[in-house]
């Protein structure tokens, strides 16, 4: 589309209030964030345990659903980058789909009430479909939420700069990773009241107005580029630079070339997935790891679910160390360790950390009893007789065993006890000493055990019990307590944070720097979905390519992100790395419009006087 010299509409940048050089808006930006992701992963880590032992899915399933949310909060970015940049802008498109979120994130609190269904109080919900349905649209509207706003909150930040900020900016996205872990490492729920943050800071925003339909303008200028190619497929027609220049005849020329840039780093992030495949299983597959090992520091006890915040412990640390000590010193050795390169070496990184991980489970393996798989069963008989006895079953009879732990059968004075064991127990339970009361009619006596993490046990109770003050009950150890300490998980925790740093942080760097003006939001959210995709690969192979050693299943993921990464690294090698500003002023100086400098430089100084005469005044329309 031409604008005609005559019908100019412009969306001027505000003279924004600087401190230390930075505007001082970033902050009610960077403070949002914090916020926001205290809520976000305060829930998240949770999330595989409460589907686990609140509503009693099993690991697998668990993990799929655990996935499949992270993949939908990493898809929604896409609508929220269209709600911004056709529609209601960024500010708006945050406030509007932070009330969503917060819709949510109760709807969820709700689910996880047992006594609303729980009618015999027996401390088990009645109803587990309400429960289910109830926390499935609380997980929706949590999407819907952190996703939308996701992608507008970064570009929002960056738009706040100016020109002569650079160097702001770069810092501004690593502080901007610092708040992320900063508020999800302090996760609690007192977020949605923080929240008002973000508004708070509403008058001193750069606010560019949503440029209409870009997404829409988009998709039509690709299909008729495509369409055109199509028509002139014949040879004899003369081949044309690149294929969107199939689209000259009907799109402006700066639209196209905005198109090409964008295609041209969305290409680039196809092998990326990956990086997140194994990233995120560290809120599933390590989590379940943890509840197998021991969380004994002596001072205090840790839950399998709170290994996670060794990640954002860590990135504080590590990344002003890469800032500020280890990116210099690569730069100094005269080394160009540019963007596309750290994030490679980011990849390979998580790799290593998965074949730390597969380590570790080889250790774990070592403890465990053999479990029966889902077409055997186990059955243990303890003996209390003083001779041996000799037990036989017969092959052909059915036995039918109901639940763990179950008593078959007793004979006068001695009881014998039969138990079926499948799987450890989890959650960290028998960590601690418990105190039991034994009662039958009037009688009554108390015993006190101590138990090791993760242990199962047979207590044997003879019927001289009340006689001797529960002196008489002895008990049979069935599983060992977790002896593989939670602390070797964490050169995997490092090894992964340290990829992070440099993967992560430089690829919302690069996703912002590469993008037109335009089109910010629109590349964050391409690069958010590269997360969205990752996670679909994680519930792929749990639920399809299930491999019977877990160790097995991380050292496939480690080889796989290193096939990856050579891949990724090959296609950056070709990669140029642009200026969109530059270009975007070199399209317009050949289509003979006004540049976008001098048009920022006459509405600078225009909006000055305007804002002397109105302090409220964000946007001007020339004609
Ligand atoms: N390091 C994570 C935060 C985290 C905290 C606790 C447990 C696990 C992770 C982080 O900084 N995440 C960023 C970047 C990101 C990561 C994955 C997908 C999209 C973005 C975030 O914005 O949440």
């Amino acid at each position: 589309m031409r604008y005609p010299p005559t019908l100019l509409i412009i969306a001027t940048k505000k003279l924004t209030a600087e401190c230390c050089g930075y505007p001082i808006s970033i902050f009610f930006i960077v403070v949002n964030e914090f916020c926001e992701r205290f809520s976000y992963y305060g829930m998240r880590a949770v999330l595989v345990l409460y589907f686990r032992y609140f509503l009693l899915w099993d690991d697998d399933l668990a993990t799929s659903i655990y996935h499949a949310f992270v993949a939908l909060c990493y898809l929604t970015p896409i609508l929220g980058a269209i709600i911004a940049d056709s529609w209601l802008g960024k500010f708006k498109t945050i406030i509007y789909l932070s009330i969503v979120y917060a819709i949510g994130q109760v709807t969820m609190a709700i689910s996880t009430i047992h006594d609303i269904t729980d009618a015999n109080r027996d401390g088990t919900p009645d109803n587990f479909t309400f429960h289910i349905a109830l926390s499935m649209l609380g997980l929706i509207l949590i999407a819907l939420g952190t996703g939308g706003i996701k992608p507008c909150v970064a570009a929002f930040g960056g738009d706040q700069f100016q020109e002569h900020q650079s160097r702001q900016l770069n810092t501004f996205f690593s502080v901007f990773y610092l708040c992320i872990n900063a508020g999800s490492l302090l996760s609690t729920l007192i977020t949605p009241v923080l929240r008002v943050v973000f508004i708070a800071g509403s008058g001193m925003y750069v606010k560019t107005d949503p440029e209409g339909n870009i997404m829409w303008s988009v998709c039509k200028c690709i299909g008729f580029a495509i369409k055109n190619r199509f028509r002139h497929r014949s040879s004899s027609y003369p081949k044309r630079e690149h294929w969107m220049d199939w689209a000259n005849e009907k799109y402006d020329k700066l639209l196209i070339a905005q198109i090409k840039m964008v295609l041209k780093v969305l290409f680039l992030y196809i092998p990326l997935p990956m990086f997140w495949t194994l990233f995120d299983q560290k809120g599933s597959r390590w989590t379940l790891q943890a509840t197998t090992m021991s969380g004994d520091f002596g001072a205090f006890i840790l839950q399998p679910d709170q290994m996670q915040t060794v990640n954002p412990i860590l990135i504080l640390t590590l990344v002003p160390i890469m800032d500020r000590l280890i990116f210099p010193l690569i730069q100094k050795c005269g080394l160009n360790f540019s963007p596309l390169k750290r994030m490679t070496v980011g990849m390979l990184f998580a790799a290593m950390a998965f074949v730390s991980a597969a380590l570790v489970q080889i250790e774990i393996d070592k403890t465990l009893p053999n479990f029966p798989s889902s077409s055997e069963s186990q059955l243990k008989v303890v003996n209390t007789y003083s001779t041996t006895l000799n037990v036989t079953i017969s092959p052909n009879e059915h036995l039918l065993i109901e639940s763990f732990g179950v008593q078959l059968h007793t004979s006068k004075h001695t009881y014998s006890t039969i138990s079926y064991v499948k799987s450890k127990p989890r959650e960290g339970k028998n960590a601690i000493r418990r105190d039991f009361v034994l009662r039958h009619g009037e009688q009554w006596c108390e015993f006190s055990r101590k138990f090791g993490f993760g242990a199962s046990y047979t207590f044997l109770i003879p019927s001289t019990v009340f006689s001797d003050d529960c002196e008489s009950i002895t008990e049979v150890e069935d599983m060992k307590p977790n002896s593989v300490h939670m602390a070797l998980q964490i050169p995997q925790y490092f090894l992964i944070t340290t990829g992070e740093v440099m993967f992560s942080v430089t690829g919302l760097q690069f996703s912002y720097s590469q993008a037109p003006k335009n089109m910010k939001s629109v590349l964050q959210a391409g690069w958010l979905c590269t997360n969205a995709v990752g996670n679909i690969i994680v519930l792929i192979v749990a639920e399809l390519g299930k491999l019977p050693k877990q160790w097995a299943e991380y050292l496939l993921f480690a080889s796989l992100l290193v096939a990856v990464s050579i891949i990724f690294s090959i296609m950056a090698y070709f990669y140029t790395y642009i200026d969109p500003a530059e270009i975007e002023a070199q399209v317009r100086k050949e289509q003979g419009l006004e540049p976008e400098e001098m048009e920022k430089e006459t509405l600078e100084m225009e909006e000055k006087d305007e804002d002397q005469k109105n302090e409220q005044g964000v946007k001007q329309t020339k004609i």
